[in-house]
């Protein structure tokens, strides 16, 4: 499978070589600065950009019917118009906040334990997300989507960072050394504490799960998730 990069930082030098190990090619690695960019080149793209690049990196791919995995975060204000450009140009696009099996897998506990959790109001329910000090959006894409599994299954009706005032569902984003990523739900009642919680040791989790997307998504047309990829119900 020919591969173009969008971004080429951590994430990008990542999966280039999970994809070589994997026999794919990758023939662009495009930046911000990149002038003109070749779409005939390439059979599928990966952006782990930057917010304010991804969203315009998304519809360029869409336009020129280039299938688009991204897993950059903090510039969902726009997901909402970049599925309607999908579905209009008969497009192919997935989005995951973490492309990680493992963190999937914590999505779906997450989700089961905020049922189970449901009518014990004695729990108050808080996250906390911890990453290296090089990463730009807080709290983290990862503990958006734990705060959506929870709000959907709860009474909660919003999160809200760093602030534990009643009402809403809160998160603490902390930044520490080189941290890949750590994330841990709690259901905190004052006989006892429940906690969830997933480490990623290193970015080959992540850099895995995009280019399985990758593969998965060749000959498709329409918005996926990584539930549809790891076929997770
Ligand atoms: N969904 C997931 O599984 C994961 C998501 N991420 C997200 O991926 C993104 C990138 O993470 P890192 O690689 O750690 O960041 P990084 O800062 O190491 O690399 C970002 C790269 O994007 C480039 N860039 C900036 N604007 C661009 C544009 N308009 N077009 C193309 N490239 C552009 C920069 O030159 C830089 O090299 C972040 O938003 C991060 O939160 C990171 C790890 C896992
Ligand atoms: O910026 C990172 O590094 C990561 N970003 C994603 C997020 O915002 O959730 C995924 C992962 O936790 C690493």
């Amino acid at each position: 499978m020919r591969i173009a990069l969008f971004g080429y930082g951590k994430m990008g030098q990542m999966i280039e070589q999970v994809a070589l190990k994997r026999g794919h090619e990758i023939v662009a690695k495009i930046d911000e600065h990149t002038p003109n960019i070749d779409f005939n080149s390439m059979d599928v793209a990966i952006d782990f950009s930057m917010p304010e690049g991804a969203y315009s990196n998304i519809t360029k791919c869409i336009e020129n019917n280039v299938p688009i995995i991204s897993g950059t975060t903090g510039w969902l204000d726009k997901y909402k118009d970049a599925v309607a450009l999908c579905e209009s140009k008969n497009g192919a696009f997935i989005y995951a906040s973490n492309f990680s099996l493992g963190v999937n897998i914590f999505f779906e506990l997450n989700n089961y334990l905020a049922k189970m959790m449901h009518n014990l109001p004695e729990y108050k329910v808080s996250l906390e997300e911890i990453h290296h000090t090089q990463k730009l959006d807080a709290p983290s894409g990862t503990a958006i989507t734990l705060a959506e599994g929870i709000i959907s299954n709860s009474e909660y009706s919003k999160w809200k960072l760093d602030d534990n005032s009643n009402g809403s569902l809160p998160i603490t984003s902390k930044r520490i050394g080189k941290t890949p990523g750590t994330h841990t739900v709690t259901y905190d009642n004052i006989v006892d504490s429940i906690e969830i919680k997933h480490t990623a040791h290193n970015r080959e989790g992540f850099a895995l799960g995009a280019v399985t997307a990758a593969e998965w998504i060749i000959g498709k047309a329409g918005v996926f998730s990584m539930r549809d990829v790891l076929n997770l119900g």
